[in-house]
């Protein structure tokens, strides 16, 4: 809360927001704001509710009571999809797309254009650099199924920087990718943030991104437990992974490491 700039739009708005799954709530009361040019980490343990809470701005999860507003509308009712950006917590992208890592990071690009849905100069030139600052320009025109899953979450991460996205919304973006990988993405999204972008970042492990992420918002039991900056957070956070998920929710991996865990086995790595 001290971290929050005193004035500018708010790009995330939320009161008394309860989000969840058909009818059963997840992220229970949450007033937020999160202002243009922010850059929030959003913490918990698992089965906590970050990536509900990440969905429900998206309008991938039920808003069942309050008010959900992202820039500026209800969510769901945002005309301009582009502008919002999501890099979902997946490890890679289907084997069975046989696209080319530019069409892949073009289909992002598609995202904000109107009915027909062309990509012209300016709009494959945006791809190439979207493509270039995760540090894959040299495969362009290779096969996603080449890439290793690590260099397949930078492509969803290129995908959704090629639409140039006044909000970007990642779940999990370091998690199964290397150290390297790990500090380029961080080098990516320092440079958008400089520019201005809000970035919403769920992750269990905040460390790699200590430098770009300010502000943490700290999730348990689908309530806030903690709001302030982040290097004040890890306390909050830490005594949270005491409490195990009711369930693990789809696509979680049993060997994805917690903020609490030790070195990164080469499993961990990029592959
Ligand atoms: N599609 C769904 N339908 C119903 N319940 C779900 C669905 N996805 C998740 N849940 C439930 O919502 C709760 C919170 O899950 P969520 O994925 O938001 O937590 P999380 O904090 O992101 O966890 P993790 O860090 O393990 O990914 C869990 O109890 C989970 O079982």
């Amino acid at each position: 809360m001290t971290d929050r700039p005193p004035t500018g739009p708010g790009v995330i708005d939320l009161r008394g927001a309860t989000i969840g799954y058909g009818d059963v709530p997840i992220v229970r009361d949450v007033d937020l704001t999160v202002r243009a040019g922010e850059a929030v980490a959003v913490l918990g343990s698992n089965g906590s509710g970050k990536t509900t809470l990440a969905r429900g701005l998206l309008g991938l999860a039920t808003v069942l009571g309050g008010e959900v507003r992202v820039l500026g509308a209800p969510v769901g009712r945002l005309r301009e999809r582009g502008r919002v950006g999501y890099v979902p917590q997946r490890h890679s992208i289907s084997g069975a797309v046989p696209a080319t890592v530019r069409e892949v990071a073009g289909v992002g690009r598609l995202a904000r254009l109107g009915l027909f849905r062309r990509l012209g100069t300016t709009d494959r030139a945006a791809v190439v650099d979207a493509v270039t600052a995760v540090g894959l320009a040299d495969r362009l025109d290779d096969p996603v199924a080449s890439l290793s899953g690590g260099q397949q979450r930078r492509v969803l991460v290129a995908r959704a920087l090629a639409a140039e996205p006044e909000l970007l919304i990642m779940d999990e973006p370091t998690a199964g990718v290397d150290a390297a990988s790990q500090e380029a993405l961080a080098g990516v999204l320092a440079g958008i943030s400089a520019r201005g972008t809000t970035l919403v970042v769920v992750t269990h492990e905040s460390a790699p991104l200590a430098g770009v992420l300010s502000r943490a918002v700290v999730i348990d039991h689908g309530r806030v437990a903690y709001d302030g900056p982040l290097a004040e957070a890890a306390a909050h956070d830490e005594h949270l992974h005491h409490h195990p998920p009711e369930r693990e929710p789809t696509g979680y991996r049993m060997d994805q490491p917690t903020v609490t865990a030790g070195p990164r086995t080469d499993a961990d790595r990029e592959r």
